[in-house]
């Protein structure tokens, strides 16, 4: 559509603005563009390098700095190459005329900003990205980095706190910060460590060895560390995998007859970070990689992080001889929160967003309901902030029962992504692992969008983290798997039947 109703951009940044807004629209999604991209807004300045954005509420702008703010200083830099630098910020929506819809001037997609930076791998016919289009990279690869010497351009978030996101950064969660991670007795060791481990100099120990429940801070910390890291070290090769990303990457090399780059990409990192370590169990071969591989980063005085969800002697069907080399690093767990970790952390995320007023009862209750994993605890409260925001609701106690009932209920009896993928494997009669691979056929595609779709509605993980449950795979591969699923329940009924009888089963 062209029909002219805003004011027409004059402007290099305006036009480059149209551009990017009509890149993302058909990118992301109507439904995810309208909820959270459109209300964005250009502030025009007279800094050729800077690009202003504003959103009207610190819900929203901490939203798109988190999951887009790399994609838009991407793409604008693909459209305007001058630009080093996006702002999203929060502000009152302007009364003067402004660029109200992407329909209003120019729906023509820019060129594509490709393999300025690390992309994840995508089945073909999963629309991989915002950048749309086939991924840059044919095989699956590990977050890998080497910040450049070059100042890189930076994503700076305003007014604070601030957000750098440089282009050629693997894509850690921003916010996943030392200074964000609340310290107790129930994570005290885990959190020296993990801050000793990030320090410049010679390691004093690695491997450190982060073990505790699920949604307790392991890859908060794994997170920190590298951020940590990078800050001092910015020359570091960092890379950040699941134990599964490194046994599918290995098996891929192995059957490639390529090991040796496997190896050697593994091995020219300063610091690797493996999440999950205990999916490597029973996997003879991997196992062996692994332990060859930590002896060599060891030996090298680089520094390792693994993470699991219990200590190396309860790995099960894991090589004592692994288990042995991991126990000679520092091993640290974290405990289940108690309620008064829990209510700080409720307090930290609350003074995040100073428009929101929750209310004390409302923690306390959250605080109290919902014990031992706070990702669902994190989970609740955006739930509660967001429905009130789509109502305009004050949150009062009677809001937050009323929202949280399914939850609360939901805390009863948790589903978790493993199960899912273990119920759609069998439902579809494919190999567990088939669902964390690279492999694009439509009989794997198809049921691998169906499990992303279920761990989207039945759990409370994050795009991310669903994406990192499958193979590493990009948050907008997640989005995309979500929307098509959606899509296919309308007018496929053999979908819409499995995806039925799955649910059932799953909730029991
Ligand atoms: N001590 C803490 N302070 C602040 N936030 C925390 C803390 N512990 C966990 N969180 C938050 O809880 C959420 C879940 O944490 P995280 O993803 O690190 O869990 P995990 O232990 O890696 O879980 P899993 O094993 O299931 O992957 C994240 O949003 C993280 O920031």
């Amino acid at each position: 559509m062209t029909n002219w109703q805003a004011t027409r951009p004059t402007t290099d940044q305006a036009r480059a603005w149209a551009r990017v807004r009509a890149n993302l629209r058909e990118s992301a999604g109507a439904r995810l563009f309208d909820q959270w991209l459109k209300p964005m807004e250009l502030i025009e300045g007279d800094e050729p390098d800077t690009v202003r954005l504003a959103l009207p509420s610190a819900f929203a702008t901490n939203w798109v700095r988190s999951h887009y703010a790399d994609r838009l200083h991407l793409e604008f830099k693909a459209v305007l190459p001058e630009v080093r630098s996006v702002v999203i910020e929060t502000r009152a929506p302007s009364k003067v005329a402004r660029l109200t819809s992407v329909e209003t001037f120019d729906a023509t997609p820019a060129p594509r900003a490709v393999a300025a930076a690390p992309m994840q791998p995508v089945e073909a016919d999963e629309q991989p990205s915002l950048f749309g289009g086939p991924a840059p990279t044919p095989a699956p690869a590990p977050r890998q980095t080497r910040a450049k010497a070059a100042a890189p351009a930076p994503v700076v978030a305003a007014p604070a706190p601030a957000l750098r996101v440089p282009a050629d950064r693997p894509p850690l969660d921003p916010r996943l910060t030392f200074d964000r991670f609340v310290v107790d007795s129930s994570n005290r060791v885990a959190f020296n460590a993990a801050l000793s481990l990030a320090e410049p100099g010679p390691p004093r120990f690695s491997p450190l060895f982060l073990h505790g429940g699920t949604g307790q801070g392991k890859t908060h910390l794994m997170h920190a560390i590298a951020h940590a890291f990078l800050e001092s070290h910015p020359e570091a090769v960092v890379l950040c995998m699941s134990a599964e990303r490194f046994m599918f990457d290995f098996v891929a090399a192995m059957r490639a007859r390529d090991t040796h780059s496997f190896k050697s990409r593994l091995r020219s990192a300063d610091l690797l970070l493996i999440d999950d370590l205990q999916f490597i169990a029973g996997k003879d071969s991997t196992q062996e990689e692994f332990f060859h591989t930590v002896n060599e980063l060891v030996g090298a005085g680089k520094r390792l992080v693994i993470s699991a969800d219990r200590s190396p002697q309860s790995l099960d069907g894991v090589e004592p001889r692994i288990i042995g080399r991991l126990g000679a690093g520092l091993v640290a767990d974290i405990k289940a929160p108690d309620l008064t970790l829990r209510r700080t952390i409720l307090n930290r995320k609350v003074a995040d967003l100073p428009e929101i007023q929750v209310p004390i009862d409302v923690l306390d209750l959250l605080a109290s309901r919902i014990r031992g994993n706070i990702r669902e605890l994190e989970g609740a409260l955006n739930r509660v902030v967001a429905y009130a925001q789509l109502t305009g609701d004050k949150i009062d106690m009677e809001f937050a029962v009323a929202t949280l009932g399914e939850v609360l209920r939901g805390a009863q009896r948790r589903i978790t992504i493993d199960e899912i993928q273990k119920l759609v494997s069998r439902h579809f009669e494919l190999k567990p692992l088939d669902l964390v691979s690279a492999r694009r056929a439509r009989a794997i595609a198809r049921p691998r969008q169906i499990a992303m779709y279920l761990a989207k509605r039945l759990t409370t993980r994050s795009l991310p983290e669903i994406g990192r449950k499958f193979g590493g795979r990009d948050h907008s591969t997640v989005i995309y798997a979500v929307r098509k699923i959606e899509e296919l329940r309308d007018t496929d009924r053999d979908i819409d039947n499995a995806v039925r009888v799955l649910m059932k089963e799953l909730e029991g």
